[in-house]
């Protein structure tokens, strides 16, 4: 029979997957990362839940404390970019690092299984004519999460199944549901899980990094306002400023050296390029000219056409491995911010992305 080993978060997603998988006749090892104290998916709540699960299904449930991983891959990470005024993507970097990765390791390691699943809404197939494991998204576009899904290698992709890729998340509900599962009802989790369990993220970075005021400030330096700490902004941010201006004012700089929040106009937060760091291609092999695709500056924005033209890696970048991009948006785009990720696609199919690397700031 074959087997696979199932990421338990105690969510109503990986509960379906789960139980979708055992009934077609897989042998399903249930196993759940626990990351972090407190409530919400992926904490102590979740590991419950989906120890529940397992044992209504009547399968195993392995249980690993990957604490000290998601403390250091992901809470210092995040606290580290939000201090220097980048805008850290937390999720994608959860995936490879904290999930996918020692997920398949303990499979494969600890159980002797192959394959992992997971109940993120994505699907992968395979290439024969390249070689190569392609992501693309879900059918739900509602629920497709392939964006946080970039990061993953071929070694990763190969070893991963996604049963609710091909359903709608209203489908999930109705076959949980009919497998009686005690995760069918529970409500919709938060997009972050640091928010879930936090509050807010405002909540979450407040525990970590001290408010400092300092002044909100126009591009010629005159002072607008005040702030309360530069990692509550994000650029392009336009709400929650605090300044009475004729026109709206877009966060278009944070300069956490000098703890100022710069302002400007629509004119001066638009951009119409950017460099993307730390690519990783996925559906094809890096390309050597450029290409043409739909870009992704944010989980939740539309895909926008533009020209990604690769760069050549200095003799450092050559070394680890790292790779480059330039985006160039055929419509200037509003809150191109570091530290997120630009992904992009060809259609369903996700061809690579990386990191929004921060312009130099001016001296
Ligand atoms: N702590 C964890 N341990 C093991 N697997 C996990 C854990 N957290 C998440 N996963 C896996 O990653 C998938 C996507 O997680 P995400 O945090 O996006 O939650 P979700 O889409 O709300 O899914 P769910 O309803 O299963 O919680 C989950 O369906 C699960 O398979």
């Amino acid at each position: 029979m074959n087997k696979i080993v199932v990421g338990l978060s105690g969510g109503v997603d990986s509960s379906a997957a789960a139980a979708i998988l055992h009934h077609q006749g897989y042998e399903v090892v249930g196993l759940t990362l626990w990351l972090m104290k407190g409530k919400g998916q992926c904490c102590s709540e979740g590991m419950v839940d989906a120890a529940k699960i397992c044992e209504d299904l009547g399968v195993p449930h392995h249980i690993v404390d990957s604490r000290e991983v998601f403390q250091a891959s992901i809470i210092d990470y995040l606290v580290e970019g939000y201090s220097a005024g980048v805008t850290p993507l937390p999720c994608s970097q959860c995936n490879k690092t904290v999930k996918f990765g020692p997920m398949l390791k303990y499979a494969r390691e600890e159980l002797g299984i192959e394959k992992i699943a997971t109940g993120h809404y994505a699907r992968i197939s395979y290439d024969a004519e390249t070689g190569r494991y392609q992501l693309l998204r879900a059918i739900d576009p509602a629920k497709d999460q392939s964006y946080f899904l970039y990061d993953l290698t071929q070694d990763l992709l190969a070893g991963t199944e996604f049963p609710l890729g091909e359903i709608t998340k209203t489908e999930t509900r109705r076959i949980a549901a009919e497998f009686g599962l005690k995760t069918a009802d529970k409500p919709e989790s938060q997009d972050l899980c640091l928010v879930e369990s936090n509050g807010s993220m405002r909540a979450f970075l407040d525990k970590y990094i001290a408010p400092q005021k300092g002044d909100i400030v126009d591009k010629s330096g005159r002072v607008l306002g005040q702030h309360d700490g530069v990692h509550h902004y994000t650029i392009g941010q336009r709400k929650g400023l605090g300044i009475a201006a004729p026109e709206p004012l877009y966060v278009i700089e944070l300069d956490a050296a000098g703890n100022r929040v710069v302002v400007g106009d629509r004119q001066l937060a638009v951009e119409s390029e950017c460099t993307v760091e730390k690519v990783n291609w996925v559906s094809v092999a890096a390309p050597t000219a450029p290409i043409r695709a739909q870009v992704q500056i944010r989980y939740r924005s539309h895909p926008v056409p533009a020209t990604i033209i690769p760069v050549e890696p200095s003799q450092a970048e050559e070394k680890a491995g790292a790779t480059r991009v330039k985006l160039i948006f055929d419509e200037p785009q509003l809150s191109i911010t570091p530290g997120q990720a630009a992904v992009w696609y060809d259609g369903d199919v996700l061809l690579g992305g990386g990191i929004i690397k921060r312009n130099q700031l001016p001296g």
